[in-house]
């Protein structure tokens, strides 16, 4: 079918789920307007659309946490009207939401089922039931890792959105809705995952599912529906059309994703950063590696073997961190961020919603935030110059707000993301610390936010990127090191940085190869 021009006829006979002419507009913005949506029984479902589309919209008017304008919901063929999350649970509507809703002082099986609690005879909570459910459940899905009795506030990010799954299918709902759900997970929890989505969808269940990565959609889903802003534009099967077709109809343009060449990095000056025996711990081991001015220097491997924590170590966050870092060939105390970011190091981290914006304070004021003393002499900062700053800023990263005067929780989540980008790009460091940066961000943006990474290495600053998507690993690295076990397994190098050699390194199998690819093993027989 040909994208962006003919409308695919919504599921004509019942479907779980109909949604017709949602409107919603928040003061002059149309998150949605007269938006379509069907899902059938049975059916994992794809909604997709760039930043700002009204994707996160339409789940909160189908959770009941948000009342749309204008528009009829039908479920399993009722009208609903949603008066709040709690009707639209009754009605078995379960959702992960983008941000994490989890109580971090609370011990995940806790979490899990929190206002559900299993009681034992007295009525109190039966704790030792609530492990072991939670523990069956778990180790159903080969997520033996998680213990039950654990507080969430210790757990990794990938971990809490895991748990944050678990909570809504122990409610054992009708429609789940996952919006962003997986986007911290790694490839093999994102399988697992599928495996137990496709027995849910045997026994009826419907899934919405929501995620930034094609690869992910396409392999799992049975249907996508792409918005754009705020409209329905079609309803495919997910085979019917190609990766550049459904693009252009989440963009209304053609976009050919491609990476921009990489800088040359001249071997010949010593490292920008150069780190020895650098360990936290049992989460990471010995790791010596360097960074040159220019170069960008992927991170790999499996989820948390230890490639948040080295980034988090650099940035000052880990207390007992034992090894010695170099910058410009001088030692550097990394014993807090502040002092992080005093020897030239910025940290664009994992959990941007959290950890990088102030949500009340406008758009302006987040992004300025932490370049006011450079955009100002003695302390005055001249308004027209900070808007100016702030508008290239935000064209740059393509952030789609009605204002920079609006607050930034008003902001889309990726729109949110991209404010804690820019808002670390210009703070003048030299060394980028990139926490899978494009987690979250729409295809269009992406390309843009390659640009950006290499405007930095042109810049003359080295970059250490931790990304989830191997696809960026390969398209920006100069070098990838492979972590495993809290180690660095094998660092790869030009074209031997491919995504066999990455997963084979990450599985323990490469090992033996050394950088230039030559198999050691098959060279010693
Ligand atoms: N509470 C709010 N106040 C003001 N504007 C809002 C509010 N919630 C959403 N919007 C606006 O509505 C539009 C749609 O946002 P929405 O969060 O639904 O997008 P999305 O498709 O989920 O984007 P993303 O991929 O970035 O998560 C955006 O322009 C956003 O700024």
């Amino acid at each position: 079918m040909r994208p962006g021009t003919d409308k695919a006829p919504l599921e004509e006979g019942r479907p779980l789920l109909d949604a017709r002419g949602i409107s919603k507009s928040f003061g002059g913005v149309h998150a949605l307007e007269a938006a379509d949506f069907s899902c059938r029984a049975g059916e994992i479902h794809a909604l997709l659309g760039a930043n700002g589309a009204g994707k996160s919209t339409l789940v909160k008017v189908l959770s009941g946490v948000q009342r749309p304008d204008a528009g009829t919901i039908t479920l399993a063929g009722e009208t609903v009207q949603f008066s709040g999350p709690a009707e639209a649970a009754h009605h078995g509507v379960a959702t992960v939401f983008q941000e994490l809703s989890l109580f971090p002082h609370l011990t995940v099986a806790e979490n899990i089922y929190v206002g559900h609690e299993p009681t034992g005879p007295l009525g109190q909570i039966d704790q030792r039931r609530m492990r072991s459910d939670v523990r069956a459940l778990f180790d159903s899905l080969g997520v033996g890792h998680i213990a039950p009795g654990a507080h969430v506030s210790d757990l990794s990010l990938a971990d809490r959105q895991l748990v944050e799954i678990f909570k809504a299918l122990s409610k054992e709902p009708k429609l789940l809705i996952l919006d962003e759900g997986t986007s911290a997970l790694g490839r093999k929890e994102v399988q697992r995952l599928f495996d137990l989505l496709r027995k849910l969808k045997a026994a009826g269940t419907s899934v919405i599912f929501i995620s930034h990565r094609m690869s992910e959609i396409r392999e799992f889903v049975d249907r996508m529906t792409i918005f754009r802003n705020g409209r329905h534009v079609a309803t495919v099967a997910a085979r019917e059309a190609s990766d550049a077709e459904i693009v252009e109809m989440m963009l209304g343009q053609r976009v050919e994703r491609s990476f921009p060449e990489r800088t040359e990095v001249s071997r010949d000056e010593p490292p920008l950063l150069e780190l020895s025996g650098f360990s936290v711990g049992s989460d990471l081991a010995d790791v010596s590696l360097s960074l040159r001015r220019g170069e960008v220097l992927g991170l790999a491997g499996l989820e948390g073997q230890g490639q948040g924590t080295l980034l988090l170590a650099l940035f000052g966050a880990y207390r007992g961190v034992a090894g010695e870092a170099l910058i410009d060939g001088r030692p550097v105390r990394l014993s807090s961020p502040k002092a992080a970011m005093e020897s030239g190091i910025a940290l664009i981290p994992e959990d941007r919603k959290t950890e990088g914006l102030v949500l009340p304070m406008s758009v302006r004021e987040n992004i300025t935030f932490s370049v006011l003393s450079r955009l100002g002499r003695f302390g005055f900062v001249s308004a027209a110059r900070e808007r100016a700053f702030v508008g290239r800023m935000m064209e740059r990263l393509s952030v789609k707000a009605a204002s920079m005067e609006l607050p930034a929780r008003s902001l889309s989540g990726g729109n949110q993301q991209k404010l804690v980008l820019a808002k670390w790009l210009e703070t003048g460091a030299d060394v980028f610390l990139f926490y899978d940066p494009t987690r979250g961000i729409d295809v269009g943006t992406k390309q843009a936010f390659y640009e950006l990474i290499v405007g930095l290495t042109r810049e003359g600053k080295g970059v250490i990127l931790y990304s989830t998507e191997t696809s960026e690993l390969i398209g920006l690295c100069h070098r990838v090191a492979v972590m495993d076990g809290g180690r660095v397994a094998l660092t790869l190098e030009g074209g031997n940085i491919t995504e066999e050699e990455i997963l084979a390194a990450s599985l323990g199998v490469g090992r033996g190869r050394n950088a230039a690819g030559a198999d050691m093993a098959e060279a010693a027989q």
